[in-house]
Parts: C-alpha cells; sequence; structure tokens
C-alpha cells in the first residue's frame, strides 16, 4: 500500500512552471490525505494561472494514480488570492480601544498554560499543521517571549523581511503561516521583556505581519497569566482559548487561574487538552501514568469545558517536534497524530478554525 510519503516523493516530481520548483516546495500541495488506497489533495493555485496550471495537475493526479495500491485519486485546484492585508502603520502608542481584528484573519484562537513546559508549543505546532493538512489556511505567531520555540519545532531559520521596512513578511512551513519573536532577537542573547515592550512586540506581531488571508491565527502564548495574556484577550477579537495541561495537581492549579483570567476578559474557552497524559514505551508500547491520570477530565468536568483530547508522552513526539517538523507532518498516520488531527477537525466542525 502506497504511504503518504510515497505520494509526496511522487508529487516532488511534477513541476510548478512559474517558479521551477516542484509543487511540494512552492506550497501548492494542500489538504493530502492518503487513506486505503484512496488519495485526495488540492492544489492551490493563484486564479490568474489556473488554466496554465491544469496540465500541472493532470500530470500530479496522473503520477499518483500510478503508484502501486492506490485505486482512487482525487486532485482538485483551488484559487487562493495573492492579495495582502492593506498596508499598516506602525503601531501607535497604546491607546484605550475596544478588541480589534486582524486585517484578512477570520478567527483568533490563543494556546494558553498556567505552567511551563506543558507541551502548550508542541500542540500548538501540531494543531497548525493538522488543520492546514485539513486545507484550513492557518497562521501561528509564536508568542512565549520567554522560550520562543517555534522556529525549531516548525523549521524555520532566517530573519524574516521587510520590504518597506513597516510590514514583516512572515515565514511559511508545513503549510503554516508562521512568526515569532525567536526570529527578531539574536539566538544567544537573552531578552530581557519590560511590560510595555511586550504589548509593543504583540500589537506589532499581529499587525505588522502580512499574514494573507487565513482561516484562523494561533497564538501560543507564554505561560502563565501575565501582560502579554491580558494584552491580548484585551486588545484583539480572541475568538477562544485552547488550555494545555498535564495532569498534575501543580499544573492544573496554573490551569485553573488560566481560565479564571480567560474567563473575566470574557474570552471563551474552547477547550483543554491533557498532554503527556500517558507515557507509552516506544519499545514495548507499555503505557504507565507518570503524571498521573484523568486529572484534566476531572477538572475540565468540573469547569464545565470540553476535553478536547488526551496526548500520550511518547519519544517520537518530542523527536519529531525538535526535528522541526510535527509528528502531524513526520508520521501522518500514527496514533499520536491522529490525536491531533481529531481535535482540528472537532475545531473545523464547531467553526472555531
Ligand atoms: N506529548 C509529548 N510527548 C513527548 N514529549 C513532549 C510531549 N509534549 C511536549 N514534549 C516535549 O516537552 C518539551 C516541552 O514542550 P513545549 O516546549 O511544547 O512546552 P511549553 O509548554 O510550550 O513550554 P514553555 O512554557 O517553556 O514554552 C519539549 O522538548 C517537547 O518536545
Amino acid at each position: 500500500m502506497a504511504t503518504r510519503d510515497a505520494v509526496l516523493a511522487e508529487l516532488k516530481q511534477v513541476v510548478d512552471p512559474a517558479s521551477g520548483q516542484d509543487i511540494v516546495a512552492a506550497g501548492m500541495v494542500r489538504a493530502l490525505s492518503v487513506e486505503d488506497g484512496a488519495v485526495r489533495f488540492v492544489l492551490e493555485v493563484d486564479p490568474a494561472r489556473a488554466k496554465a496550471m491544469e496540465p500541472v495537475r493532470a500530470d500530479a493526479e496522473a503520477r499518483v494514480k500510478a503508484l502501486a495500491g492506490i485505486q482512487n485519486v482525487s486532485a482538485l485546484m483551488t484559487a487562493h488570492s495573492q492579495k495582502a492585508p492593506p498596508e499598516l502603520k506602525p503601531a501607535r502608542k497604546a491607546e484605550p480601544q475596544g478588541p480589534q481584528s486582524v486585517p484578512g484573519v477570520d478567527r483568533i484562537i490563543a494556546i494558553a498554560s498556567g505552567k511551563g513546559g506543558v507541551g502548550k508549543s508542541t500542540v500548538s505546532a501540531n494543531l497548525a499543521c493538522a488543520l492546514a493538512a485539513e486545507g484550513r489556511r492557518v497562521g501561528l505567531l509564536d508568542a512565549d517571549v520567554y522560550g520562543p520555540s517555534q522556529p525549531r519545532m516548525l523549521g524555520v531559520s532566517g530573519r524574516p523581511a521587510s520590504p518597506d521596512g513597516k510590514t514583516i513578511l512572515p515565514m511559511r512551513n508545513h503549510g503554516v503561516t508562521m512568526m515569532s519573536l525567536g526570529l527578531m532577537t539574536n539566538d544567544d542573547q537573552a531578552v530581557v521583556w519590560r511590560g510595555p515592550m511586550l504589548m509593543g512586540a504583540l500589537q506589532q506581531m499581529m499587525m505588522q505581519v502580512q499574514w494573507g488571508a487565513l482561516d484562523v491565527l494561533l497564538i501560543d502564548l507564554p505561560p502563565g497569566t501575565g501582560d502579554v495574556q491580558l494584552t491580548l484577550t484585551q486588545k484583539f477579537a480572541v475568538d477562544g482559548a485552547i488550555i494545555v495541561s498535564t495532569p498534575q495537581d501543580v499544573a492544573l492549579l496554573d490551569a485553573r487561574k488560566g481560565i479564571d483570567m480567560f474567563n473575566q476578559m470574557k474570552t471563551p474557552i474552547v477547550g483543554m487538552i491533557e498532554n503527556m497524559s500517558t507515557h507509552i514505551c516506544s519499545n514495548c508500547g507499555h503505557e504507565e501514568h507518570v503524571f498521573g491520570h484523568g486529572g484534566v477530565v476531572a477538572e475540565a468536568e468540573k469547569l464545565g469545558v470540553p476535553l478536547l483530547a488526551e496526548i500520550p508522552l511518547h519519544l517520537d513526539i518530542r523527536l519529531a517536534a525538535d526535528g522541526g517538523a510535527p509528528i502531524v507532518v513526520s508520521k501522518p498516520d500514527s496514533a499520536q497524530a491522529t490525536a491531533f488531527r481529531h481535535v482540528a477537525r472537532n475545531l473545523i466542525a464547531k467553526g472555531l478554525a
């Protein structure tokens, strides 16, 4: 049976005549799914080139169809808008104003945790890639000022360009448009952020990055309930917050504080995700509850918020995150990836992404 990797390898043989790159590297292949010998994917193209790209689509379809074990291929072409959001002036001094939206961005979802190190960034990266795999136009803003880890997790490096000195071009990998404060500071420099700087940096990232047209922008927040969380929920129209926690009491105690803060700010809680739920040995598959079990389920029930997923503690999740291709991308058919894809589909079904 042909795997997702085999399909991708075949698609990499197809060249986009305009850029000279293969269609996968050119970021045109979206929403690829390989299930039981049936392959579906979308080729996202500039509307002006739709006609010229038809032979490319047909070639891609024929190549995949010729793979062993493939019975069915559906390759659709969709037009994506090249239009950038209107140019924005640099952020002005903070003025009292109601929550604003980000031009071109349909929804904003914050991903938060009470405590550091519970896997909030890992969840954000995987969720973003899972939403992209479902064909959503997704952005990820790494607002974790104390430890921006998205460049490493999404395999992105280099300094973002600013062609006009006012707006910033985001980076893109695995179908995700991303920006991180970590790309704006030097790797080896400890950054000491004070409140007003944080507010300015967040506003800039939200308003001066050319996000383009997005179905959803995920914000990977720093842990806790500090200035970034307050600025985000006061200044921007945040559609919901997802709280990530491990099952330990201490993590849950902090998660509860986070939920209280979002409630006070009138940001709806989309649900909780229990991370490092059980440990699954990568050698023998034995399961053990390193941090206890069921804590988040019980807490979610008590608080009346949905439990969106229980993600196991698994070596593959860490290796994938450290390697720059989250597990949803590197092992899309694994049970761990399925857990993230389930959350993505749930968010789409609820109209939140
Ligand atoms: N389910 C998991 N299985 C295995 N390793 C995991 C899992 N979730 C996270 N990790 C690993 O744990 C470490 C911390 O995760 P991560 O950086 O996502 O946490 P965080 O909550 O964003 O931390 P911080 O608050 O420091 O930003 C990383 O090395 C990550 O690869």
